[in-house]
């Protein structure tokens, strides 16, 4: 969330007069309720946490372990752990895009959670956000929104953090070579966590134009090797991230190391791939969630590959985390991913602002 100038504004809670209007006559009915409830019995206004201010409470190390426990859990299919079914797509035929709707309540954790994200189909060089999202968290009991946060950060720093579970079940602990294949948002965030979690001793990017390629990796800290071949940059390689707006396969079987671990993040609806059949076939398959791969994922759904596990099937230790074997973790993303993160900033937003 932005103003105007491009400048995010400072946290701030809003008044109630900004919810329910000016008027005396309104603002009465704000301080007992419509429902005559006494003030002191009525809900906390909701707050706006801005982008700025997610940054800075989120960190890979708090989001990591929290996630995992969350897998785990939704894996176990446990009503009073976590209710969160295949989210809602609506087409944005317009504006070649969809908006997700990812609601999910955690019983036992006391979370109610959505997010609503829209994602696009962009030209090459356009300068609007390819995904953009907004998380809203919830009282349960009531029914009120306690917080809208910015969720352009929660989507990246999340699903990267998902593939970096993956890989730490999932790739030979002796992995040396990480590949990304694009170079957007998706990309920086998992190469943020990727490099803070393992000790690769090589990375290398892939772009369709090298000069992307080059200009991206000017943005990181560590050493990284650029090609605009594909194939170059998988072969032989440990582990491999498709983090692209591709439509069709990019990344063919027959490149891919046997042993080797893919994390393939993008081709999210029923009609997109990232990954050739060769891959999807030989591969041992693990998901988020078997319900969302069934109805969104196409390097699934095309390619008529199988389902092993989800990766919260291995965390329980219900399924073997195959690896010897060459594995891919086809990911979605999942409503529970981001209620995790917006419970952790909600609590350390709450505990900031006491503190002040
Ligand atoms: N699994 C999950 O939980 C999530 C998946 N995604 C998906 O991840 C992908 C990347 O997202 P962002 O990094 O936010 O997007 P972005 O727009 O920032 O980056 C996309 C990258 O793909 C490249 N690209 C675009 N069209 C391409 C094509 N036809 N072939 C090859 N490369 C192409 C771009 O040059 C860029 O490097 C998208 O498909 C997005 O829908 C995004 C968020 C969560
Ligand atoms: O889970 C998410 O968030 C997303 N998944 C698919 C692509 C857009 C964002």
């Amino acid at each position: 969330m932005k103003l105007q100038d491009g400048s995010a504004p400072a946290p701030r809670i809003f008044a109630s007069r900004t919810l329910s209007g000016n008027s005396s006559s309104e603002r009465s009915l704000v301080q007992t309720g419509s429902s005559g409830l006494s003030a002191a019995a009525m809900a906390e206004p909701p707050v706006i946490i801005w982008r700025e201010e997610v940054e800075e409470l989120l960190l890979y190390r708090d989001l990591v372990p929290l996630l995992e426990e969350a897998l785990g859990k939704f894996s176990t299919r446990d009503t009073e752990e976590v209710i969160q079914s295949v989210r809602t797509a609506v087409p944005l035929s317009k504006h070649s895009g969809f908006m997700l709707l990812m609601p999910t309540y955690m019983e036992k954790d006391a979370v109610l959670c959505t997010k609503f994200v829209c994602m696009y189909k962009r030209e090459e060089g356009s300068t609007l956000p390819a995904v953009n999202a907004t998380v809203v968290l919830l009282d349960p009991e009531r029914g009120n929104v306690k917080a809208v946060m910015d969720g352009e950060v929660i989507t990246a720093m999340r699903t990267a953090a998902v593939s970096a579970i993956s890989s730490k079940l999932l790739m030979d602990p002796g992995a040396e070579v990480l590949t990304i294949l694009g170079t957007g948002t998706q990309a920086l965030s998992h190469y943020n966590v990727f490099t803070e979690m393992f000790s690769f001793k090589e990375v290398r990017v892939w772009s369709r134009s090298i000069e992307r390629a080059e200009s991206f990796v000017r943005s990181l800290k560590g050493p990284v090797t650029v090609s605009s071949s594909v194939e170059e940059v998988v072969r032989g390689a440990d582990v491999i991230v498709t983090v692209t707006r591709c439509t069709e396969p990019i990344l063919m079987g027959r490149w891919v190391k046997p042993g080797a671990h893919v994390a393939a993040v993008g081709a999210c609806r029923p009609d997109r791939r990232e990954l050739d059949d060769t891959l999807m076939k030989e591969a041992v398959v693990y998901v988020d969630s078997r319900e969302g791969a069934m109805a969104e994922s196409g390097d699934v759904i095309l390619s008529g590959a199988e389902i092993f596990a989800e990766l919260g099937d291995v965390i329980n230790r219900v399924k073997p985390a195959l690896r010897n074997k060459t594995t891919v973790f086809k990911s979605l993303g999942m409503g529970i991913e981001d209620a995790v993160p917006a419970k952790l900033i909600f609590d350390k937003w709450k505990a900031k602002s006491s503190s002040l």
